[in-house]
Parts: C-alpha cells; sequence; structure tokens
C-alpha cells in the first residue's frame, strides 16, 4: 500500500472506489498563500478529489508541480497569472474554494481587510461566475461576511445565482469552539461539536455551548466566548505581522470541501456549519447567516434553525445580527457602486 494511502483511515479509503466512479474537479483560486497551499497539499491527498487546478497571482504552477509528485491519483495543474489561464483553471470545476486576498495585522478587523479583498473576490466572482456558473464556490477570503455578499451579487449581475451553491467557510469557528471546550473539560476534541451560528468576525460569532449539554457560568462562559469569537486574533498576535490562522485554516477548509464532495458523492446526513443565504433572520434584514446545513449533491439541502437558546445566547445572538447586516449591506453596496 502507498505511503499516501496508509496515511487514510478507512473510511477514507473505502472512498478511493467511490473517487474512481465520479470525477470532482476542485479549484483553489489563491492556491500560493498561506493557506492556499497546505489547504491544496490536503486536497490532493484526499481521494475524492480528480483534479486539483491551482490559480494565484504568483507562484501557483510551482506549487503545482510541487504538490503533482504525491502519489495520489489526482492530476494537478498550476496556472499562471493571466485570464486564459484563470478560465481554463476554473472550466469543468465542481468545486470553487477561494483564499484569495490579504490577511490581517496585529491592530487590524477583519473589515479593515474589506478595501484590498473585496475587489479581488469581487474580480475573482466575475471570473468564476463566467467559466464555472454550476460550481459550489466556498469563499474564505474576508471579511466572509461581506465577501460572502458580494459573490452573490456578482453571480446575480450575471444571472447564474444559485443560493444552494454559494457557502461561507465558517468551520474554523467551530473547530476552535470545540478545542476549546476541550481544554476545559478534558474531554477528546474530535469528540465535542459546539454549534457556532452567526457569522465570522468577533461579536458575530455565537458559539451556542447549551445546545452541547454544557452550562458554564459567569467568567468561564465570558472567555470562552470571547476566546471563540476571538481566536483568530490570538494567531494574528503570536504571528507577529506575518498573518493569520493558515494551518488551521486549511484543515479547514479541507474539511468543509470533504463534506461537500461525500455529499455529492451520494452520501447521506452530511452536516456543515456554513454562512449562506438563509432564511432564519431575513424578516430582521440578515439575509445571510451561518447555521447548520445539510448539504446535498446540489449544496444546501436543508438550512437548520438555530434551536433553543439560554437568555445569555440570544443576547449574543442579537449583537450579532445587529453587525451583521451593516456587514451584508456593504458587501452588496460594493457591487452596486462597482460593478
Ligand atoms: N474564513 C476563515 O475562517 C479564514 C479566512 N482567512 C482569510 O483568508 C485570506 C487569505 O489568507 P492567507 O492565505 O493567510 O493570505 P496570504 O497572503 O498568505 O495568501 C493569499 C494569496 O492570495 C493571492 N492573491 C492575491 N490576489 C489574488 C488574485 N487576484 N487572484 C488570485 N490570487 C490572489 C496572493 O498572491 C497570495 O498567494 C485572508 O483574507 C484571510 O483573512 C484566514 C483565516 C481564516
Ligand atoms: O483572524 C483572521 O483574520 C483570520 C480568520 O478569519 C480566522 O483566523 O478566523
Amino acid at each position: 500500500m502507498s505511503f499516501a494511502r496508509q496515511m487514510l483511515g478507512a473510511t477514507q479509503r473505502r472512498a478511493f472506489s467511490a473517487s474512481a466512479r465520479q470525477a470532482s474537479k476542485v479549484t483553489v483560486l489563491g492556491a500560493a498563500g498561506g493557506i492556499g497551499q497546505p489547504l491544496s497539499l490536503l486536497l490532493k491527498l484526499n481521494p475524492r478529489v480528480s483534479k486539483l487546478a491551482l490559480y494565484d497571482i504568483r507562484l501557483a504552477p510551482g506549487v503545482a508541480a510541487d504538490i503533482g509528485h504525491i502519489n495520489t491519483k489526482s492530476e494537478v495543474k498550476g496556472y499562471d497569472a493571466t485570464q486564459s489561464a484563470l478560465h481554463e483553471a476554473l472550466e469543468g470545476a465542481e468545486i470553487v474554494v477561494i483564499p484569495a486576498g490579504v490577511p490581517r495585522k496585529p491592530g487590524m478587523t477583519r473589515d479593515d481587510l474589506f478595501n484590498t479583498n473585496a475587489s479581488i473576490v469581487r474580480d475573482l466572482a466575475k471570473a468564476t461566475a463566467d467559466a464555472a456558473p454550476n460550481a459550489k464556490v466556498l469563499i474564505i477570503s474576508n471579511p466572509v461576511n461581506s465577501t460572502v455578499p458580494i459573490t452573490a451579487e456578482v453571480f446575480k449581475s450575471k444571472g447564474v445565482y444559485d443560493p444552494k451553491k454559494l457557502f461561507g467557510v465558517t468551520t474554523l469557528d467551530v473547530v476552535r469552539a470545540s478545542r476549546f471546550i476541550s481544554e476545559l473539560k478534558g474531554t477528546d476534541p474530535s469528540d465535542e461539536k459546539i454549534t457556532v451560528v452567526g457569522g465570522h468576525s468577533g461579536a458575530t460569532i455565537v458559539p451556542l455551548l447549551s445546545q452541547s449539554g454544557y452550562s458554564l457560568e459567569g467568567e468561564k462562559l465570558d472567555s470562552y466566548v470571547h476566546r471563540v469569537q476571538f481566536g483568530g486574533d490570538e494567531v494574528v498576535q503570536a504571528k507577529g505581522g506575518a498573518g493569520s490562522a493558515t494551518l488551521s485554516m486549511a484543515m479547514a477548509g479541507a474539511r468543509f470541501t470533504e463534506s461537500l464532495l461525500k455529499a455529492s458523492q451520494g452520501e447521506k446526513n452530511v452536516i456543515e456549519p456554513t454562512f449562506v443565504e438563509s432564511h432564519l433572520y431575513k424578516d430582521q434584514g440578515v439575509t445571510y447567516f451561518a447555521s447548520n446545513v445539510e448539504l446535498g449533491p446540489n449544496g444546501v439541502e436543508k438550512i437548520h434553525p438555530v434551536g433553543k437558546l439560554t437568555a445569555h445566547e440570544q443576547g449574543l445572538l442579537d449583537a450579532c445580527l445587529k453587525d451583521l447586516k451593516g456587514n451584508i449591506e456593504k458587501g452588496v453596496k460594493f457591487v452596486k457602486e462597482n460593478p
């Protein structure tokens, strides 16, 4: 058995035969970055991926040459920074993952990235709408609360928007929430599944501990919630100006991509938290919201309601909705004013 195959679990090994039946091309835009490189590596190790297309404005062919030596079945191709190469990278993609854009430095909020990343995401969304209008699009670039609405507006303007196929990747919030509670409770983090709803920045990140049967009180609860809401800042501080979370994000992005592939390859009950166009708080003017979503062959199958909340969680949710509304409106306005 090959080394790469030995590294996979039994479930993943079984998926080798599934992948032989179904071809799935995944395209990564921003593939040479801090997230893009380890994410592309993890996707190369995933037997559900048959083709991996790596695009960036720099270094993508080099990253592809490197990853392409790994002895798993998928084909890897890197693309230069031209519009025709971008088009080719996108053509036929089932999934397009977008981690392109600049990361934070200490002292910045995710919203401070808007001015740079909004136009990067808008332009990549245009190219995706043209070359891969039916692809499932996964937005990692921050601020996710605004870059997802930006992508939706671009797809709408080109007449190809399908709300079931656009996802803001909020998996890392759930990964952190699970890890941080396990540190407090001495449990195995891989057994923890803490629901996190809302959006992906500061107060819009709302962990719902009570739904997992936990009841932290007072300062313990406040510091847990703060750590989940500002986990990204911990990494930004620790990296001291050299960027934000990349490796944990790559893991989270690879997990979300794998869940979409599982669902499209026929697996049932695949549920992930993700930021999507949502009916849950539409009556309050909040048109996108992250909650647990059941995934199916066409993307979003069912948006789960938020469920029962404690009074404390309701307070967090109210604060979240206020911020989120502004973030979403900012993204929509940007595309209207800068088409
Ligand atoms: N959704 C989430 O949970 C998380 C999101 N992020 C966000 O992901 C983004 C990327 O972060 P890193 O990988 O650390 O940054 P990075 O700077 O290391 O990499 C970004 C890559 O994007 C490329 N790029 C820039 N403009 C491009 C364009 N027009 N087309 C294609 N590629 C382009 C750059 O050349 C670079 O290789 C940031 O906006 C960051 O805030 C980071 C962590 C978690
Ligand atoms: O904090 C950041 O800027 C990057 C990010 O979104 C995260 O780590 O959750």
